[in-house]
């Protein structure tokens, strides 16, 4: 639900009810979100077109370019330098052990690099849809015996209709005090209410002069910050300045106090060295003119950004609601707690979807397990007023599968059915009505719901928020990587600081079936590994995870 009809979405107030539960509620949800917040710390958050090398440009006309600079030097400050748990040969059964769960890939005779040496990247080669392009791929209905099913759409396609999904709607704004509003995006740009500094002051704790010296000087404290302004300076005379304070008119410039000699018996101040008209003076307005636009719309609040709000001179924000997202973990065979047993397995998903929803900006509800119940589910989803319910596991066609089934019975329109990807190829994204909630479905098997979150709900979340989608960037593989014959292949990677004049690179992880998490755990990201496969020294698309900065440096955990 984008619209501004829902109790939650009313212009100009925040949406949410009043109430002291209410109220802890918020309270606890905010802290939840600062938490997964402080994971993203470091990472473009904007989405804008900074200094990732050959990042591929936002393609929102109505973006500003933001100067973000990622250069990825925390690897090297943090020691990236060995083998995390890459892979030499990071094929589709490249986990190290029997790999069984895969019936899509060949095991012999799998598609090499060399045959990809020919290759272009399908994914980004492929034009982004045009605006005549209609939204729904052109799926044949499975209802229709005489239509084949189309094949699923490709996935940078697939990841465009997510996004433009996410931007059909109306934005809502709301005004949140400044200690609400981190993580929130900026639904206009951000113009300065006043000239910063907003009056001549002082870098320096030491004296401003006026004309040449020696000076005359008064003793006493001076010219304290904060204060009244003070009479103007006479040539000849010199008063003692704090930094942060007011400059009396007429001052030529502030002498360091570590650069004055004070001859107290004659009263006269001396400069030790050459003084510079206007040195260690902050003209008004050197930062930014009143009016001036500091940050533009679409812009993520950071903790700079709200300290940057504050000394402009805002005490609130105009920010876009955060999308609300339900989370729906189906399977009967999974357990909150404990050792699996019995063939019941731990749910992956459940504790995974919420910290990492909020990282991308949501305000989560759940996970609520709702088991392999095709009325439950039909309830939840009937029920929801978020913008977006992710639901886990079902989108299969085994026979507790009930994700399509009920979607069809809620007359949901489907705008991606299956996805040609790997892991992850069951996805689907519907919306249970026109201004209904849009629903994501993951595939269950974990790194396949990974898959799915960052192809279908990171860019419609990113829509919803008024948030530029992640784009792609590019960087070089240090290694063959076997690709799927016709689909794209997400695979988990690790920067790696150049060496010796070489250039920065990502090396792909073990542990990459769609049933393991182990690689995309020590992760920085994902790498688009176009059909066919790529050669090494090949240059790759990456989505960046969202707390990629802050993974500790794990050499030797799998070498
Ligand atoms: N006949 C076919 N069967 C399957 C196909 C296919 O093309 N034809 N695709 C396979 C692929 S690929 C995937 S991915 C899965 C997707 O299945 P579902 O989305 O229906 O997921 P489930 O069947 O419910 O579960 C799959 C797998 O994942 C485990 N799982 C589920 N939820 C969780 C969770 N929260 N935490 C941890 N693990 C979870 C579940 O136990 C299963 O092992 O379909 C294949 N089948
Ligand atoms: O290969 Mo599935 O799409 O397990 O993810």
């Amino acid at each position: 639900m984008t619209g501004s009809d829902g109790p939650h979405r009313e212009s100009g107030s925040d949406f949410r009810p009043a109430g002291p539960a209410s109220e802890r509620a918020r309270e606890e949800e905010e802290r939840a979100v600062e938490q997964a917040l402080a994971l993203v710390g470091g990472s473009d958050r904007t989405g804008g077109s900074g200094g990732r090398p050959n990042r591929s440009q936002d393609h929102r006309g109505d973006q500003d370019p933001r100067g973000h600079q990622d250069s990825r030097g925390h690897h090297d400050s943090r020691g990236h330098q060995g083998p995390r748990d890459e892979d030499p040969h990071p094929g589709p059964s490249s986990d190290g052990a029997p790999y069984n769960d895969r019936d899509d890939a060949p095991r012999d005779g799998r598609t090499t690099a060399a045959t990809a040496s020919t290759t272009t990247n399908a994914a980004s080669t492929t034009p982004a849809p045009s605006s005549e392009q209609p939204l729904l791929p052109d799926r044949s209905s499975p209802k229709d015996p005489a239509k084949p099913p189309s094949p699923p759409p490709p996935w940078d396609r697939a990841r465009a209709i997510a996004a433009r999904a996410g931007r059909g709607g109306p934005t809502p704004t709301i005004r949140l005090p400044l200690d609400r509003a981190l993580g929130h995006v900026l639904a206009e740009a951000l113009g300065a209410l006043t000239d910063l500094p907003s009056f001549d002051t002082s870098a320096m704790d030491g004296w401003a002069v006026a004309g040449p010296g020696p000076w005359a000087f008064e003793t006493g404290a001076g010219l304290l910050a904060g204060r009244a302004p003070a009479a103007a300076l006479p040539d000849g005379t010199a008063v003692r300045i704090a930094t942060g304070a007011r400059v009396p008119p007429d001052t030529t410039a502030v002498i360091r106090s570590e650069h004055a000699h004070v001859d107290e018996a004659r009263g006269l101040l001396h400069a030790r060295r050459s003084v510079v008209t206007g040195q260690d003076i902050r003209a008004r307005g050197q930062e930014c003119r009143s009016g001036e636009q500091l940050v533009p719309a679409g812009t993520v609040v950071t903790p700079a950004v709200l300290g940057l709000a504050a000394a402009a001179g805002y005490d609130a924000l105009p920010v876009v609601p955060r999308p609300r997202v339900d989370i729906l973990v189906l399977g009967d065979e999974l357990l909150n707690a404990g050792l699996p047993h019995d063939g019941l397995i731990r749910d992956a998903l459940g504790p995974m979807l919420g910290p990492w929803l909020r990282a991308l900006g949501a305000e989560v509800s759940g996970p609520r397990r709702l088991g392999d119940d095709a009325g439950a589910l039909r309830d939840a989803l009937a029920s929801s007023d978020a913008d977006l319910i992710v639901t886990t596991g079902g989108t299969a066609a085994g026979p507790v599968d009930h994700v399509h089934p009920v979607l069809d019975a809620l007359g949901a329109e489907l705008l991606v059915d299956g996805v040609a990807v790997r892991p992850g190829h069951p996805m689907v994204l519907a919306r249970l009505s026109p201004d209904g909630p849009y629903v994501v479905g993951l595939p269950g098997n974990p790194l396949a719901a990974v898959s799915g979150l960052l192809t279908l709900a990171e860019p419609l979340l990113a829509g919803i928020a008024g948030r530029p989608a992640q784009d792609p960037y590019r960087a070089l593989v240090h290694a063959e990587v076997h690709g799927h014959p016709h689909d794209t292949r997400l695979v988990p990677v690790v920067h790696r600081p150049g060496r010796a004049g070489g250039r920065d690179h990502v090396a792909p992880l073990r542990y990459n079936g769609p049933a393991m998490l182990r690689g995309v755990a020590g992760a920085d990201g994902l790498a688009v590994v176009p059909p066919g496969g790529v050669r090494s020294g090949t240059e790759v698309e990456i989505l960046d995870l969202p707390w990629a900065p802050a993974t500790p440096w794990t050499e030797g955990c799998f070498t």
